[in-house]
């Protein structure tokens, strides 16, 4: 049997009174994608800020790789395998767009923010994240400034960013928010491009996005997971449907 990639165990974090995380237990198997959902303000860029260690948790557990990390800062999570993507981007805005991923080529290195200057100079981090960019399709704006790039394109450049990182796992919280039709349908055959080679856990709003992409989904309400399961078991989960959508609605 494998052992999981990601294991959370009854994971709780409070703000004052309310409790945003509430012993939350889930699994990332290897390769897997596992998709985390529902209603704004269920506890699900908590559950991921926990994950990354930008948010500390006042209890249970999270293990990477068989590991526990739960006293480990993030640059030490992200030296074991785990990176992450914002809703609202984090990049460079002006620096290119293979700029800033030889930035974070450089700092997987060990390297530290005050060598930018001969990141720009060093042609092997250059050809790093030429390669990277390349598989986000994103090499013909390699040149171009963030600050000029659509909001499509900045998703690629974060997802670019992230992998720079040689993560084994993915949190990728709403790769889709903001994306018009196209430009979503493009993100999803990017992840599923990367499928197999990286385990994430995606948070997402967009249900098409989630159908066609995850393996498992988990349905969070009130910082609780309600329901774990396929697609179908989800779509036809009763509790789903009444605490996510409301009764009468359908989960498409
Ligand atoms: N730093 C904070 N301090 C106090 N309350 C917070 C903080 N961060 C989040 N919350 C609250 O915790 C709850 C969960 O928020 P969170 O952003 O995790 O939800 P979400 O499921 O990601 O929502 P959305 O889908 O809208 O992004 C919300 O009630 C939110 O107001």
């Amino acid at each position: 049997m494998t052992s999981s990639i990601l294991k959370v165990e009854n994971l709780q974090k409070r703000f004052g009174g309310l409790t945003a995380t509430d012993d939350v237990s889930l699994t990332v198997e290897p390769g897997e994608i596992h998709a985390l959902i529902g209603p704004n303000g269920a506890g699900k860029t908590t559950l991921i800020s926990q994950l990354f260690g930008e948010l500390a948790h006042d209890a249970g557990h999270i293990s990477l790789n068989g590991q526990k990390i739960d006293s480990l800062p993030t640059p030490d999570r992200v030296a074991r395998g785990l990176a992450r993507t914002f809703q609202i981007t984090c990049l460079l805005p002006d620096y290119t767009a293979l700029q800033n991923v030889s930035i974070a080529c450089q700092v997987q290195k060990g390297h530290s923010f005050h060598f930018l200057a001969s990141a720009r100079r060093d042609t092997d981090l250059r050809e790093e994240a030429a390669v990277l960019l390349r598989r986000v399709g994103l090499e013909e704006r390699a040149g171009e400034l963030v600050a000029n790039l659509a909001h499509g394109e900045r998703k690629q450049l974060e997802l670019a960013v992230a992998l720079a990182t040689r993560p084994r796992l993915l949190l990728l919280d709403e790769p889709m928010a903001g994306l018009g039709h196209v430009e979503s349908q493009q993100m999803v055959d990017l992840l599923l491009s990367l499928k197999g080679q990286f385990s994430m856990l995606l948070v997402e709003h967009d249900m098409d996005a989630v159908f066609a992409l995850a393996d498992r989904i988990s349905v969070l309400v009130y910082g609780r997971i309600i329901a774990t399961g396929s697609a179908d078991e989800i779509r036809s989960n009763a509790d789903v449907k009444t605490a996510y959508l409301g009764e009468g609605d359908e989960l498409c």
